[in-house]
């Protein structure tokens, strides 16, 4: 994960630019020993048919894609990430980049994180998620559906998988089970056995990619959305859908097994509250977002720069994902460049 950052923030005038963030970590026991990688990448979006003709900062992405330079007015600002994806990157592709080194990551065991974050209406549900849920595969079918059919289809013939999956939501700082017919917020809770868990959430045993896509075809639709004044279908809530992934190879004289957790998280659109002709209900939800991205952003910083102890129990988000978030302070790789991660992190949120 990495970015340089110019010393001043650009205010990009569209909300194009979606960032995607993944991590691995080995699966130990013992928190402090786990060790990661962060990379992020950013997808630009092409412009919409209603935005063609609007006043745009330009986007220039250098060859060997490591660095974008965005231009706007007379300033310019360049940024250095793991992968710069520009408006004609296709879904095959920003799976193969960014996914598929998680996947392989997943089947030798270590745990895995994605999330896509950036402002309302700049693409993340379509990386995320895409625009169909049909049973087969299309071009614009993104990175979540793309994951599960891949999953099946690599499972070694000399090993048995058990997949069982989890979908929630976080809206307005409350858990919900996505695929549970109750809609009833869940708590969160820690135990020194299990760690941070939401109680009574759901976990669906599945062996099929037909069987995994019905339950996200169900969670999305249970996924609250409402339509915002800066996008037609708004995320108004952060997404998270697990799967745990156990792999067991039994030779006749010995037996293996590899666990994996993966959680892939479409977090809700950060936006600025006052833009969006924002109702009371609008407002309270925007402002929760709001919140919560500020303490990943903040979390993030401290475990890079060491500075305080981060506010994970400050937003639902955070504390959930406390373990996966946590590990990324304490690889033994020195040279992770969290810090410049971070910067963006921080960048976009004002985007
Ligand atoms: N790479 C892309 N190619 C074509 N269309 C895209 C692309 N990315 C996004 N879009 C379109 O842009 C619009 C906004 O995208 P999307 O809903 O994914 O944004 P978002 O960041 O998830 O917003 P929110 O946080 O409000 O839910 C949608 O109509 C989507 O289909």
């Amino acid at each position: 994960m990495s970015a340089d950052r110019s010393p001043a923030t650009p205010k990009i005038k569209l909300p194009r630019a979606n960032l995607i963030m993944r991590s691995s970590s080995e699966n130990c026991v013992a928190d402090n020993l786990e060790c990661s990688r962060m990379t992020v990448a950013v997808r630009i979006r092409p412009l919409l048919v209603k935005e063609l003709h609007m006043d745009v900062s330009s986007i220039e992405i250098s060859p060997d894609r490591r660095e974008m330079k965005v231009n706007d007015n007379a300033k310019s600002y360049t940024f250095k990430l793991d992968h710069c994806l520009g408006q004609d990157t296709d879904q095959t592709s920003v799976f193969t980049i960014i996914a598929q080194p998680l996947l392989d990551a997943a089947f030798n065991g270590y745990n895995v994180c994605l999330f896509a974050y950036g402002q309302t209406g700049s693409g993340k549900s379509y990386s995320m998620m895409g625009d169909n849920l049909d049973s087969s595969l299309k071009e614009t079918t993104g990175i979540i559906p793309r994951f599960c059919h891949q999953l099946f289809d690599q499972i070694p013939s000399n090993m048995v998988a058990q997949v069982k999956i989890s979908y929630l939501e976080i809206y307005n700082e409350f858990v919900y089970d996505l695929l549970s017919s109750e809609r009833k917020a869940l708590k969160v809770r820690e135990s020194p056995d299990t760690g941070i868990f939401v109680s009574d959430l759901s976990v669906h045993g599945v062996s099929s990619f037909s069987e995994m896509q019905k339950w996200l075809s169900e969670g999305n639709k249970a996924r609250a959305t409402a339509s915002t004044n800066m996008n037609d279908k708004s995320s108004r809530s952060h997404s998270i859908f697990q799967i745990q992934l156990t792999l067991t190879e039994d030779t006749g004289s010995s037996v293996t097994q590899k666990c994996s957790q993966i959680n892939l998280v479409d977090l809700a659109g950060s936006e600025r509250v006052a833009q969006t002709k924002a109702t009371e209900e609008r407002f309270k939800e925007g402002r929760n977002i709001n919140l919560s991205l500020m303490t990943l952003g903040q979390v993030i910083t401290n475990l890079s720069d060491h500075s305080a102890v981060p506010p994970y129990r400050n937003s639902t988000l955070t504390y959930l994902l406390k373990v996966r978030l946590k590990c990324l302070g304490w690889g033994p790789n020195p040279g992770l460049p969290i810090h410049q991660a971070s910067s963006l992190t921080m960048a976009l949120s004002y985007w």
